[in-house]
């Protein structure tokens, strides 16, 4: 689906919002990175604002940190709060199946630390992110570290990836972790995400990558005719 960007934005803000209710009194929340995040995160700053209190949130990347701040959310860290209640974050693909493709945004490892530390995570997205198969639009990040990328990078070409480093207004992107992305293209398709993401976990030197396999325990879709839930 195309949309005007405002209109897309409406549709996110709209998710962020309706997941924001969904936070109570005493929740530990994860703190989802990317436009659609942050709209999640201004919107529970606002019902903070009105007396929700919560027992803390963690922030998946320094940008959310940052926001979260500025909004008042009060923040804490996975080694004081290892188990949270619920995680709120975007996506940049999602199938039938509600599997995930992240990472756009470059925040895959906290994120998915962050995610798999929730009882539940919750996605909000709009409807361009909806996909028959996970790598349609967006190539699956994987986040390597510096030292030796180019065997890394030879590994993923041989399991038929076209691998490139990521780079962000000119330069190399680095992560908050100090890490290079690898953004990878599967022109053949990916049949196969489980064992895709099991075979690159494979090769010493990555991080971690972007697809994010029966994690999701909801997703809310914000569009034209208002919220859709999955399931
Ligand atoms: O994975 C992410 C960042 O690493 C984001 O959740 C994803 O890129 C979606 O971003 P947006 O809400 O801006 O479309």
């Amino acid at each position: 689906m195309t949309a005007h960007t405002s209109e897309q934005d409406n549709w996110k803000k709209a998710a962020g919002e309706a997941a924001a209710q969904l936070v109570q009194d005493g929740m530990l929340i994860g703190l989802g990175t990317g436009s659609t995040a942050n709209y999640f995160i201004q919107a529970l700053g606002l019902r903070l604002q009105a007396g929700l209190q919560i027992a803390g949130a963690v922030p998946s990347s320094n940008a959310s940190h940052d926001l979260a701040a500025q909004v008042g959310i009060p923040l804490t860290t996975l080694d004081a709060h290892p188990e949270l209640d619920l995680y709120i974050d975007g996506a940049d693909e999602i199938d039938p199946e509600l599997r995930l493709l992240k990472g756009a945004g470059g925040a895959l490892v906290r994120e998915k630390i962050v995610a798999s530390s929730a009882q539940r995570f919750i996605v909000i997205a709009d409807p361009s992110k909806q996909v028959s198969h996970l790598g349609q639009n967006f190539p699956v990040p994987v986040e390597v570290t510096p030292f030796g990328v180019s065997p890394v990078l030879k590994h993923l070409q041989a399991l038929g990836a076209s691998a490139q480093i990521r780079v962000k207004n000119g330069s190399t992107f680095i992560s908050d972790n100090s890490n290079l992305i690898v953004d990878c293209r599967f022109p053949q398709g990916i049949s196969d995400p489980s064992s895709l993401d099991a075979r690159i976990h494979q090769i010493v030197g990555v991080v971690e990558t972007g697809l994010f396999i029966h994690m999701a325990s909801q997703v809310i879709i914000g569009g034209p005719n208002g919220l859709q839930y999955l399931p």
